[in-house]
C-alpha cells in the first residue's frame, strides 16, 4: 500500500483550523446512514466522504450521492491508479475512499465525515493518525438490530441473515475507536456525535492558526 504522508492531507498550512476524518463504522443495521444524514444536515463545515463501491444500487440510492457506483474492475483501475485513500471487502463487494475529495476538503478547512467498515478505519488511522476522530456505533440490542435490517426493506432475507451473521464479527472491533454511541434514539445520537465533533474541533493540535493569536496576546 502506498504510504501517504500528513502534508499530502493538508497541503494548504494557511488554514485557520486543521480539518478532521470523522469515522463512523457500525455493524449494518444500526444506524449510521441516518445519523450521517442529519449530521450534514446540521453540520456546514462537514462534507461525506462518497465511497465507490461494487455493491448494487438500493432502491433510493442515487450515484454519486450515497455512491460511485463502479464494476470491478472500474474498482480496480482506481485501486491500480493511486485513487484511493483506502479500500477493503466486505459482505463480498469492494468498497474504497476516493483520496481526491477527501484532500479537497480537508484543504478546504471542511471536515470529513466517512462512513467505512473497520478495515478502512485501520487504514486510514495508519496514514493519518493525528486526524482521524473514531465513533463506533453499537444497536441497543440484537434483536433491534435485525429488525431494523428487515425495517429498511431494502435487502433480501438472506441479504439480512447474512449481514447479522457479519455484525459479531465487525463489533469485535469496537475497543479500536475512540467513542462509542449506543444508537437507541436518533436525535440523542446525533447530539452525542455532535459533541464530539465540537470537542475534537477545540482540540488545540487541530488549530494551528492559535499560534499567531497567542503570541500577539503575549506581546501586547
Ligand atoms: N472500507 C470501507 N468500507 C466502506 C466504504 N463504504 C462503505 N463501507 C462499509 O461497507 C459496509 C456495507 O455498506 P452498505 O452496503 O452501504 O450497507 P449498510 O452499511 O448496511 O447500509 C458498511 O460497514 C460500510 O461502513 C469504504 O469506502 N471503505
Ligand atoms: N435509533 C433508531 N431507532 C430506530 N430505528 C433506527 C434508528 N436508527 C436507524 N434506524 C433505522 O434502522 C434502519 C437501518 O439504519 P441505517 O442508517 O440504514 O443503518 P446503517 O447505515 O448502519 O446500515 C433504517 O430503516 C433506519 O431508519
Amino acid at each position: 500500500m502506498k504510504k501517504l504522508p500528513n502534508t499530502s492531507i493538508h497541503p494548504n498550512t494557511s488554514i485557520h483550523r486543521r480539518g478532521l476524518m470523522l469515522v463512523l463504522s457500525s455493524p449494518s443495521g444500526a444506524g449510521k446512514t441516518t445519523i450521517s444524514r442529519i449530521l450534514l444536515e446540521k453540520e456546514q463545515d462537514l462534507t461525506l466522504s462518497v465511497s465507490a463501491t461494487t455493491r448494487k444500487k438500493r432502491p433510493g440510492e442515487v450515484h454519486g450521492k450515497d455512491y460511485f457506483f463502479v464494476s470491478v474492475k472500474e474498482f480496480d483501475e482506481m485501486v491500480e491508479r493511486g485513487d484511493m485513500l483506502e479500500y477493503a471487502t466486505v459482505f463480498d463487494n469492494k468498497y474504497g475512499t476516493p483520496r481526491e475529495p477527501v484532500e479537497e476538503g480537508l484543504s478546504n478547512g471542511k471536515d470529513v465525515l466517512f462512513d467505512i467498515d473497520w478495515q478502512g478505519t485501520q487504514q486510514v488511522a495508519a496514514r493519518a493518525a493525528n486526524d482521524i476522530v473514531r465513533v463506533f456505533i453499537l444497536p441497543p440490542s440484537l434483536q433491534e438490530l435485525e429488525r431494523r435490517l428487515y425495517a429498511r426493506a431494502q435487502d433480501s432475507a438472506e441479504v439480512v441473515q447474512g449481514r447479522m451473521a457479519k455484525a459479531a464479527d465487525e463489533m469485535s472491533h469496537w475497543a479500536e475507536y475512540d467513542y462509542i454511541i449506543i444508537n437507541k434514539n436518533v436525535e440523542k445520537s446525533v447530539a452525542d456525535v455532535q459533541a464530539i465533533l465540537r470537542s475534537e474541533r477545540l482540540k488545540r493540535e487541530r488549530r494551528p492558526g492559535l499560534d499567531d493569536f497567542v503570541r500577539d496576546l503575549r506581546q501586547a
